[in-house]
């Protein structure tokens, strides 16, 4: 089986079997080094902006919730690692839509950086006025994280809370109406890319 449906494979079928599907090696080291470049680099000419909670029509800035800052993925921008990554992601679709038939048509990315003392509280990640958002996905860009960084991905399900490390070119995956969690406060800046795969 080609490497890629391996890895699929490995997030879909973690996620079949516990709720939360994990792939260790979703990214490339290049394609996760790349992106990671492109966020210092935006951060470096200020285009992150301070992520809100809620939907556009009601955006709160509030730092006591989340305190992470981010940066939507276009293709419009024609920046070529963005573009694998769309690629990337276009595959995975296609191979999730084909072998679970879950009919996803669409979906929104975006960088995040959690500066060293940032967090994001217990959430869910669908709106109450839109179900659109039907799975949630990160990617992590972090090398060399080691358990004293803090910065895990805080899963709360029914009976217990499941921890997971942000390291580099992990995936997440899970079903965004179903799952609160929320970002442990990490000791160093923490880079991801985070994002929703939609219906209609
Ligand atoms: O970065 C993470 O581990 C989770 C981020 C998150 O929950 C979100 O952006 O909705
Ligand atoms: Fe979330």
């Amino acid at each position: 089986m080609p490497y890629l449906q391996t890895i699929f494979n490995e997030l879909i079928d973690s996620y079949i079997d516990n709720k939360v599907g994990i792939a260790k090696d979703f990214l490339s080291a290049p394609l996760a080094s790349n992106l990671k470049a492109n966020l210092m680099s935006l951060l470096a000419t200020n285009q992150l902006l301070s992520a809100g909670t809620g939907n556009d029509t009601k955006v709160v800035h509030d730092q006591l919730y989340r305190s992470d800052s981010i940066y939507w993925l276009d293709r419009k921008h024609n920046d070529p690692h963005e573009n694998d990554f769309f690629d990337l992601m276009d595959q995975f679709v296609e191979h999730l839509n084909r072998t679970c038939y879950t009919g996803i048509t669409g979906y929104e990315f975006h960088y995040a950086l959690y500066q060293s003392g940032s967090f994001y509280k217990k959430h869910f990640d669908q709106f109450r006025n839109n179900s659109s958002r039907q799975y949630s996905m990160i990617m992590y860009l972090n090398t060399n994280w080691t358990s004293g960084d803090g910065g895990e991905l805080r899963i709360h399900n029914t009976d217990h809370e499941q921890d997971i490390a942000p390291t580099n070119g992990k995936s997440v995956f899970f079903k965004s109406s179903e799952l609160e969690h929320e970002v442990l406060l990490t000791n160093k800046p923490r880079m991801s890319v985070t994002g929703w795969l939609k219906v209609g």
